[in-house]
């Protein structure tokens, strides 16, 4: 099937997927293909050609999302019948940071398919909650091509970071494609390392900016780092939703404070942000977080607890930054101490139950080590190990 219109090819037909990135696209008139490896939303994508996307605010809204369809994925012939659409111009990705090495073969078979083919630029852009998605996916698609094939993507694809940013949590509809989101998005570009493409077209609803670094943390730092935050004192003091966690004035409190910590760190370092937009910023997320009509579990927005514990991620990013620039981190510290107790009880959470088991056999101070790289007698380390006790007391009550 081929269409005159721009298309784009987006993995991962999930809430982002569908409820963003693959729903911004189609709203700016391209035919956008899903590959996915989920059979029942490729069938009904395939079947119903379109979805309803549900903004969830005080006044219900319903968006029509149409010209879409799926592909599996792993059916790598079927990839290659896409591949030979001649108007691709993007490639998107909101498969999870951790998915990423696995797409790196239908991706690579769409270059391959192109270079045969002779055909022009395209850009692929990781939309993933990770500050360099797009270069992890980037290398790891190299890794599937040979030398000339490597310099054909050299020459053709642009590989620009972004950030992702709106509130998309699992939603029950009538259809499996249904999707409930927040009205709120932001979805910035790397603006140096865009390719210009044979559909040169402004994509409205994606912004590009020459200052990509301070956009990424600004949102992993503040976005992210509350949700998480909140989600993890929300776990330890059983609430069930990010709404009924906020709700909670200690919780609040913690959260705003760990905002402005990072707050200061991001304005003194980036002149693109100043104290007051920030904290309207900062003031505008956690009113995202108390949307009455979202039903977040905090268990989702806590997942992964290893990867959001990582180095320069939404904990210890901030903290590093902090720490580099001499500034209070108290509230960043314990949202560190809350994360590292994080053990929901379905046991579903792989990372989770790994986080637990380390610091049951190697004993939470190297555990903190570890994850840190810090030296023992560190300050901010005792500071979290002060805090991980007196947490550890709230979860009991
Ligand atoms: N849900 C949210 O509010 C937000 C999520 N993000 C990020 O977006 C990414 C996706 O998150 P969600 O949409 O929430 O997750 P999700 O679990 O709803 O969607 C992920 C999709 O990827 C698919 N997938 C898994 N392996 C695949 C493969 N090999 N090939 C193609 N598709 C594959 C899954 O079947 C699923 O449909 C994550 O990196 C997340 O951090 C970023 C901003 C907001
Ligand atoms: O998707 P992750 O990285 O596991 O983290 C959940 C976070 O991502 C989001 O889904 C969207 O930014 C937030 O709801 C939350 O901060």
């Amino acid at each position: 099937m081929t269409t005159n219109k721009p298309v784009a090819v987006h993995f991962g037909a999930g809430n982002i997927g569908r409820g963003f990135i693959g729903a911004v696209l189609s709203q700016a008139d391209f035919h956008v293909v899903f590959a996915d490896v989920q059979e029942d939303i490729i069938n009904a994508l395939n079947k119903e050609h379109g979805y309803d996307i549900h903004l969830m605010d005080n006044e219900s809204r319903t968006e029509r999302i149409e010209d879409v369809r799926g592909v599996l994925s792993t059916n790598l012939e079927e990839i290659k019948k896409v591949a030979k659409e001649p108007n691709i111009s993007i490639i998107t990705t909101a498969v999870g940071a951790n998915v990423l090495p696995k797409i790196a073969k239908p991706i690579a078979q769409i270059i391959k398919t192109r270079m045969a083919d002779n055909r022009g630029p395209i850009n692929i852009i990781a939309c993933e909650n990770e500050q360099h998605a797009t270069t992890i996916l980037q290398e790891a698609v190299e890794k599937e091509l040979n030398e000339e094939e490597q310099k054909y993507m050299r020459d053709n694809i642009g590989f620009p970071v972004c950030t992702v940013d709106r509130i998309v949590p699992p939603f029950e509809g009538k259809s499996v494609l249904e999707v409930g989101v927040e009205p709120f998005y932001e979805w910035t570009v790397d603006v140096n390392s865009l390719k210009r493409t044979d559909e040169d077209v402004k994509i409205k609803g994606m912004d590009t900016t020459d200052n990509l670094e301070a956009y990424v943390q600004r949102k992993l730092f503040t976005l992210n780092c509350g949700h998480a935050v909140t989600a993890y004192l929300g776990f330890l003091t059983h609430k069930s939703t990010i709404l009924d966690a906020i709700k909670t004035p200690f919780i609040h409190s913690t959260v705003s404070k760990a905002l402005n910590e990072s707050g200061a760190a991001l304005v003194k370092k980036y002149s693109v942000f100043n104290e007051s937009d920030h904290s309207k910023y900062i003031e505008q997320i956690l009113r995202r977080f108390a949307n009455p009509q979202l039903h977040d579990e905090v268990t989702r927005v806590g997942r992964e607890p290893l990867r959001k514990l990582k180095q320069g991620d939404r904990l210890l990013g901030p903290i590093e930054m902090c720490r580099e620039l001499d500034l209070p981190r108290d509230g960043l510290l314990t949202g560190v101490a809350a994360a590292l107790l994080f053990s929901p009880e379905d046991g579903d959470d792989e990372e989770a139950k790994e986080l637990q088991e380390k610091i049951s056999q190697k004993g939470l101070k190297d555990v903190i080590l570890e994850l840190t790289g810090w030296k023992d007698g560190d300050e901010d380390l005792d500071a979290i190990l002060k805090q991980h006790e007196k947490l550890k007391g709230t979860s009991t009550n």
